[in-house]
């Protein structure tokens, strides 16, 4: 048992043979169980309400320890309160969704949500983004109850479903109501950022990206109405043609490249070390190469999300008949926001681009981008998480603050900390990030494995650490 005063009651993240069998196929359940989100309106209850089920099977000595109260919240998300030994530390929370999105069969190597285990991989939607994650966080803490671990520090522990349609139901609803109970939170680790292995040419070594924020977004609605007719003789133009020449004109123009602001100045900084000579000089000297650099970064479609306000169009409608003048056109634009600019700013932009009054906007949903959290010294999430990739993946020279591109259940959760960082304690390759939402999604027995390790040292770590002692030229 842990009283978790040192380092000497560490409890070794070693797991035996059963032990990790049962792990991997803990997650590959979890994989068969298809909880896809469509929309708000469009969830697979029946599929959430069993997954809840088998958390209960899998996991049950969470389910009955007597210091971890367990919630279900919006219907289908689970809040988990781990009531520590030491009420002197502030919480934290770790987060996670049991939502994916949908997967349609074509393209899959084996079926979507098979859950198989093929050359050393679990194969399915959701093993990245991010049963995983829900799984590793309840495998952890279960593995360390049975080592009968009691920790100092509370922590919260809360798996939205709908994270994947807005996240309304589930972290809205838990934030609300940790809220209304008075509580504030150290810090906040929720999915985002992975161990990015081969994302840039010239870094042979993988680094880790902790995501200190995440960009914006606006879904957003453009639409054209004309008088219908009989399509034996045509209007000059179309609401079709009308909405077709602003969407292109759209694609056309790529909102301003906004490298220089925000926190990835600090990530190349940091990443400088890694290169080869001359792009490490380079890296230390943005205020010379500053333009260079963000135009080789605007080349990838990668990085390029990471310098300026993305958009990408998602849906287009149009037409009732073959021979009828479309009455109406309309298509859905997905605009991720660079954390240097607004809501505001980007409508404006959008609008001034399109100019044509014939093409009406309507705003669905929008959000800035979120503050950003810190990542210094005294940053104890940020130091948490730094301390455990170090010693979990200690061939990770660089860890370094950077953005999400993404958006997480975690900007939920700004009433209750500045500190969220978004980060998967697993290697990504660009091959991986493509088959997060797209097909043949899957994580590795080992790389899961590795997560529930990290899981368990990070639970241990929040108990122990001890804040660096400040230089004297600090003091
Ligand atoms: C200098 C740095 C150089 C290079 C870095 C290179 C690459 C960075 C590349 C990748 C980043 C890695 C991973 C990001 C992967 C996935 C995104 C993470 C989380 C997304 C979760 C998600 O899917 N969310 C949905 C749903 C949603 C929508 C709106 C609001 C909340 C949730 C989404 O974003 O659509
Ligand atoms: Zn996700
Ligand atoms: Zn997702």
């Amino acid at each position: 048992m842990s009283t978790g005063k040192g380092r000497e009651r560490h409890i070794p993240s070693q797991f035996n043979q059963g032990e990790r069998f049962a792990m991997k196929e803990a997650l590959k359940g979890a994989i068969q169980i298809p909880t896809v989100s469509f929309s708000p309106d469009d969830i697979n209850t029946t599929a959430l309400a069993e997954f809840g089920e088998f958390i209960r099977t899998v996991f049950p000595t969470i389910f009955k320890t007597r210091f971890i109260q367990h919630e279900v919240i919006g219907e289908y998300s689970h809040l988990f309160t781990v009531q520590g030994s030491d009420p002197s530390l502030q919480p934290y929370m770790l987060m996670a969704h049991s939502d994916v999105v949908p997967a349609p069969d074509e393209g899959w190597e084996v079926p979507p949500f098979s859950g198989l285990e093929h050359d050393g991989f679990i194969h399915g939607r959701g093993t990245l983004d991010n049963k995983n994650s829900l799984m590793a966080i309840l495998q952890a803490l279960e593995l360390l109850l049975i080592r009968n671990y009691i920790p100092r520090r509370s922590f919260f522990i809360a798996l939205g479903h709908d994270e994947e349609v807005s996240g309304q139901n589930g972290a809205q609803k838990i934030s609300a109501l940790l809220q209304a109970r008075g509580v504030k939170l150290a810090f906040i680790v929720d999915e985002g950022n992975f161990i990015l292995d081969g994302f840039i040419p010239y870094l042979k070594k993988p680094f880790a990206m902790i995501a200190v924020s995440e960009k914006g977004g606006i879904n957003l609605r453009l639409q054209v109405n004309m008088t219908p007719g009989h399509s034996s003789a045509p209007p000059k133009e179309t609401s079709i043609g009308i909405l077709a020449a602003a969407i292109s004109r759209l694609e056309q123009t790529p909102l301003p490249n906004m490298f220089g602001s925000g926190p990835l100045k600090t990530t190349l900084q940091e990443l400088a070390n890694e290169f080869p000579f001359p792009a490490n000089i380079v890296l230390r000297n943005l205020w010379l190469f500053g333009p260079l650099v963000s135009r080789l970064m605007e080349r990838n479609y990668i990085t390029n999300a990471l310098v300026r306000t993305t958009m990408a169009l998602t849906m287009f409608n149009a037409g009732v008949k073959m021979n009828v003048i479309p009455p109406m056109a309309q298509a859905i634009i997905n605009l991720r926001i660079h954390p240097a600019q607004t809501v505001q700013e980007v409508l404006e932009l959008i609008k001034n681009i399109v100019a044509d009054d014939r093409v009406q906007f309507h705003v669905l949903t929008a959000f800035d981008p979120l503050p950003v959290s810190p990542s210094d010294h005294q940053a104890l999430g940020y130091q948490l998480l730094r301390q455990t990739i170090q010693s979990i993946f200690p061939e990770v020279n660089t860890i370094a603050p950077g953005i999400c591109i993404g958006n997480t259940d975690s900007r939920h959760y700004t009433n209750l900390t500045t500190s969220i960082y978004r980060f998967n304690p697993v290697y990504l390759h660009p091959q991986d990030f493509r088959s997060i939402h797209g097909i043949n999604e899957k994580i590795s027995v080992q790389a899961y494995e590795t997560q529930v390790k990290f899981i368990f040292e990070f639970i241990q770590n929040a108990d122990t650490y001890q804040e660096p002692i400040p230089h004297l030229h600090e003091l």
